[in-house]
């Protein structure tokens, strides 16, 4: 990739500007606040010089509400051979472009899984994105070309690819990301009218669990207005333990020894499932499985096989950890490395085979 367009210079477009720039791709920098890309090119982001022609890649980097017409509006007028969003939710940006009638095969839904509670460019960093897993939402429609310029986007960008289908990523960062970002508001809220002494008090364990709290509330109406039913599922869930866990504690206050004895269970029973549950979170560089196991694929080199195979991978339930092509010298071909977990690679080479991929052993 040698040019790229970024549309929406706040943390996250400045931030992917700021890596793609320190990596040697021109970047060119654009938002309806002429401040931003300002503040940005004074970072050392890119230039606020509109393109000459059409770049290798548009990023848009703009609040999900305003996703699809910004795509709708480039591809319009031939901004880029391909286009990306970075919006915290997938189905429904696709579902509006679908609407409008715009191209699907050069745009690309994805996700990096990593920001800040803190909005705009002076909160943008180069390495935000380092060993983050970057969710792609590819469909069999997708153009390859736009795929690998994607691919070659989150690889500047230093983190790694995860593909997945959009419902499914939009169900699990109802649990991992909309979820928390609620629950730590709710709690936080509680501070707002607490009496000063206590807020005094604040130690590590509130400002852990409150930091996302400080987020900027249009950017969530925005997310949580296009994924609202898998996170009031979860937090339905969530209602039902709050529910279960005052009934330990009233239990705890009783004077019969035995209720008090079932209080105590509870609670415990709270606390273990919470050690578990923490036990599972990733790391900074993400939970990678000591050595991935690769399965081999030979493709043809035309419009939509990667597409096709992400795709294919995705229905076999498998999440690809990473992925590395090789460009066969002179052929129209090349050989794709599929990365995953070792337990998931005999289903995966089944699955595939069934759908009529050839395996390199
Ligand atoms: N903040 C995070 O932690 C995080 C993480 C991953 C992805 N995202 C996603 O990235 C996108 C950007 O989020 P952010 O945190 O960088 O927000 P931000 O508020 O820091 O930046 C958004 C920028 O978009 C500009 N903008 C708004 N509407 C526009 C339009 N129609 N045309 C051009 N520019 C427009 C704003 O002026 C602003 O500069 C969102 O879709 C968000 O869901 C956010
Ligand atoms: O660390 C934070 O500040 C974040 O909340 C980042 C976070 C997240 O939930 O992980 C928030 C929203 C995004 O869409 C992706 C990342």
């Amino acid at each position: 990739m040698r040019t790229a367009l970024v549309i929406g210079t706040g943390l996250i477009g400045t931030s992917i500007a700021l890596a793609l720039s320190g990596r040697g791709v021109r970047v060119h920098l654009t938002d309806q606040d002429p401040d931003q890309p300002r503040t940005a090119a004074a970072l050392g982001a890119g230039t606020e010089d509109a393109p000459d022609g059409a770049v290798d890649l548009a990023v848009v980097a703009v609040p999900p509400a305003h996703i699809a017409e910004t795509v709708h509006a480039l591809q319009r007028r031939g901004a880029a051979r391909g286009y990306v969003d970075v919006g915290s939710v997938k189905s429904g940006p696709r579902r509006e472009l679908s609407a409008l009638g715009a191209d699907l095969t050069s745009y690309l839904g994805s996700h990096p899984m990593a920001g800040r509670e803190r909005s705009g460019p002076l909160a943008a960093t180069a390495d935000l994105f380092d060993g983050r897993p970057w969710v792609l939402t590819p469909t069999p429609e997708t153009d390859t070309e736009v795929l690998n310029l994607v691919l070659e986007l989150v690889a500047l960008c230093r983190a790694v690819p995860v593909v997945m289908e959009a419902p499914a990523h939009d169900r699990a960062v109802a649990l991992v990301s909309h979820t928390p970002q609620l629950l730590s508001s709710l709690l936080a809220a509680r501070l707002g009218t607490a009496d000063e002494a206590a807020v005094r008090l604040c130690g590590q364990g509130i400002r852990d669990v409150t930091r996302i709290a400080a987020s900027d509330p249009r950017m969530w109406i925005d997310i949580l207005s296009a994924n609202p039913g898998p996170v009031a599922d979860i937090l339905s869930e969530i209602a039902a333990d709050l529910d279960e866990t005052v009934r330990s504690l009233r239990a705890l206050e009783s004077a019969d020894e035995a209720k008090r004895g079932q209080g105590a269970a509870g609670i415990e029973a709270v606390l273990r499932r919470g050690n578990a549950g923490r036990e599972r979170v990733p790391g900074k560089h993400g939970a990678a499985p000591a050595a991935y196991e690769t399965v081999a694929v030979p493709i043809t080199d035309r419009p939509g096989e990667l597409a096709r195979i992400f795709a294919d991978a995705g229905r076999a339930g498998v999440n690809i950890e990473d992925v590395r092509i090789e460009h066969a010298t002179g052929q129209q071909a090349g050989l794709v490395q599929l990365m995953v977990d070792p337990s998931a690679a005999p289903g995966l080479i089944a699955s595939l085979r069934e759908r009529g991929w050839s395996i390199r052993q």
